[in-house]
């Protein structure tokens, strides 16, 4: 196996399976990282379409591929399709293809829709999140980029390059939503780990900005201080601050407690809109309706006594 070289690949290319002969056909580049491009394709002759990867290290592309093939086996998860080699001018690239997700990530998802729906997307999350724990496994690099939202707030996770074994380190991380880098504790992949990037994704959401100037400070004085400080200056982080603190300090036994505390402390946007549109309805307006319900009644019981 060869890395890959090349600028990537142009729509209409081939690329084909050397050993499970599958053919896809690039329709466009989706996205490029650190790790690789991926390209949005179809199988040749079918309509149905996939997200396939090219990795440009053909290490960490297998052990991405290694993660998700256990992940397909113990959570039936059918995001991975299939891992396969092409041959193009380099040689032999690895190649994996998964189910495509179409959403926006986060950040994106919540700048478009309003802040008020953080609350169902991230209870979605934190279900995502606690089948990953519950087989094993800690999501690692969890950052909004990493997380897709469907225009009804359903959430997936993409890039499983940073997933790791609980209890072994932290492969991949990315600066914001690391412990580690607001010397609140270690880069050792345990459920914290994820709930604690989780907090921050939060934080970045509700206020970038003040998350922004807390990070500008000197390494050795950062500290999670610093977030928990922010958190309880803006009003926005109300309904949030209590589940915040917990993640932030670690002091969640297991994302299943995380899980249902979020559910009980958030309000989901449907949830909100309904009350909000009984509660902007005037309450004279109500009586009068219930009033002439009440005329009505007593009408038709004197004309048909
Ligand atoms: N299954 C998918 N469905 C739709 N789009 C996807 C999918 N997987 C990846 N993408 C798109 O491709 C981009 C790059 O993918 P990915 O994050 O896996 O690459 P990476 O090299 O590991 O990135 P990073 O540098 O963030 O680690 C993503 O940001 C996303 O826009």
């Amino acid at each position: 196996m060869t890395t890959l070289s090349n600028a990537g690949y142009p729509p209409g290319t081939v690329i084909t399976g050397k050993w499970r002969k599958s053919r896809y056909i690039v329709e466009r580049t989706l996205g490029k990282g650190a790790n690789g491009r991926v390209y949005l394709v179809h199988r040749a002759g079918v309509r149905q379409r996939y997200a396939l990867k090219v990795g440009y290290d053909a290490l960490d592309l297998q052990s991405e591929i290694n993660v998700l093939s256990a992940l397909k086996e113990q959570m039936h998860n059918a995001y991975l399709v299939e891992a396969d080699d092409h041959q193009d001018s380099s040689g032999d690239v690895p190649f994996y293809v998964m189910r495509y997700i179409e959403g926006d990530p986060l950040h994106r998802f919540i700048g478009r829709r309003g802040k008020e729906w953080l609350g169902l997307v991230g209870l979605n999350l934190l279900e995502k999140l606690s089948l990953l724990h519950a087989s094993g496994y800690v999501f690692g690099d969890l950052k909004p980029d990493n997380v897709m939202v469907s225009p009804y707030g359903k959430v997936e996770l993409i890039d499983y390059g940073g997933v790791s074994s609980i209890g072994r380190s932290v492969k991949q991380f990315t600066e914001w939503y690391d412990r580690g880098y607001w010397n609140a504790g270690s880069r050792t992949g345990d459920i914290s780990y994820d709930l604690f990037s989780f907090a921050v994704m939060c934080i970045q959401v509700l206020d970038e900005k003040a998350l922004r100037e807390a990070s500008r400070q000197l390494p050795q004085t950062r500290s999670m201080t610093d977030l928990v400080m922010l958190v309880r200056r803006n009003p926005a982080f109300k309904p949030y601050a209590a589940w915040l603190n917990k993640a932030l300090a670690g002091e969640f036994a297991d994302s299943r407690e995380a899980l249902n505390q979020w559910r009980g402390s958030i309000r989901g946007p449907s949830a909100g809109r309904a009350r909000s549109r009984q509660q902007d309805t005037p309450r004279w307006l109500r009586n009068a309706f219930a009033l002439s319900l009440f005329i009505l009644a007593c009408t038709i019981f004197f004309l048909f006594r």
